[in-house]
């Protein structure tokens, strides 16, 4: 595949093209990733859960997101690297700019940080520097302290307008796109439509530009809680290519996510 940038990424969501991302936080999932034509790899902060075995995402460290960021940039063929700034790494502009640095010399192509338009004075900065920003709104993992729980956002309409306005501030302000976790698919449908950047979704329906999975639970490797918007794709005797290969497929033609992943 050839090198992804941000550039092909808008040029999907302006065609009408889906496109796909997984996580991956090292060298071997990379590989298997990128070579299978997955747009984009995310070096997620879910690593803390996933491979740390910790129940959330806030011990996650700089210097651990660091180092699986170096082990994805080793096995990447050619798909964009999005990297996840941990817990309270960008709590400043000062912090947020230096943090940001470490992440894009480790092997990141793009920085995600969660928030609403809070975010808007650090993404204007990273923007202006040539860093590529993803703002996470919606279910943000590193403030479920917060939330009270794993819980759908957006649900009553003050908070899906205010959602909307949020994304809209931020794409103004420079990020070359959104992710949305857990709300509803209407919202997502609106969302998408409201900005020109694209769109990514977990649990957030099938009218985003992108979709993006832990990797772990699409090949139904996740023996603990199984999130309502996660499918096995390990099935019909596919090895893990040809099921990271599936995703693919089925995230370009629209097949996934269907009704059964989706909240309302
Ligand atoms: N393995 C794994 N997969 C993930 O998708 C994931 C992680 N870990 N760790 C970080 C966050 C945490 N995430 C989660 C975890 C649980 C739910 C969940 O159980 N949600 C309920 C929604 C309940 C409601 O409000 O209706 C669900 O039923 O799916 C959602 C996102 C997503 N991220
Ligand atoms: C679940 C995705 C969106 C994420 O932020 C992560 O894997 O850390
Ligand atoms: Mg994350």
């Amino acid at each position: 595949m050839n090198n992804v940038s941000i550039r092909t990424l808008s040029e999907c969501k302006n065609k009408g093209e889906k496109f796909s991302v997984l996580t991956a936080y090292d060298a071997t999932f990379s590989q298997l990733v990128s070579s299978a034509g997955i747009e984009v790899i995310l070096v997620g902060d879910s690593l803390g859960m996933v491979c740390q075995g910790k129940d959330s995402t806030l011990p996650v460290t700089m210097a651990e997101m660091e180092y699986h960021t170096r082990c994805v940039a080793q096995g990447n063929e050619g798909s964009l690297i999005m990297a996840d700034m941990p817990f309270m790494s960008y709590s400043t502009l000062e912090q947020g700019q230096a943090n940001a640095a470490l992440l894009m010399q480790a092997g990141a192509n793009m920085v995600k940080v969660e928030g609403d338009d809070w975010l808007v004075p650090l993404v204007e900065c990273l923007a202006r520097q040539g860093v590529p920003v993803c703002a996470h709104l919606g279910l943000t993992p590193q403030a479920v302290n917060k939330l009270g729980g794993y819980r759908v956002q957006g649900r009553d309409d003050a908070k899906a307008h205010a959602m909307i306005e949020h994304s809209k501030a931020l794409a103004e302000a420079g990020a070359d796109c959104i992710l949305l976790e857990c709300v509803p698919s209407s919202l997502g449908k609106a969302i998408t439509a409201a900005v020109d950047v694209p769109v990514i979704g977990i649990g957030a329906g099938s009218d985003t530009d992108a979709q993006v999975l832990v990797v772990y639970d699409m090949l139904g490797l996740n023996a603990g809680h199984i999130p309502k918007f996660v499918k096995n794709f390990m099935i019909d005797g596919r090895t893990p290519q040809q099921a990271i290969a599936a995703y693919g497929e089925e995230v370009k033609a629209g097949k996934f996510p269907s009704s059964e992943h989706e909240f309302s």
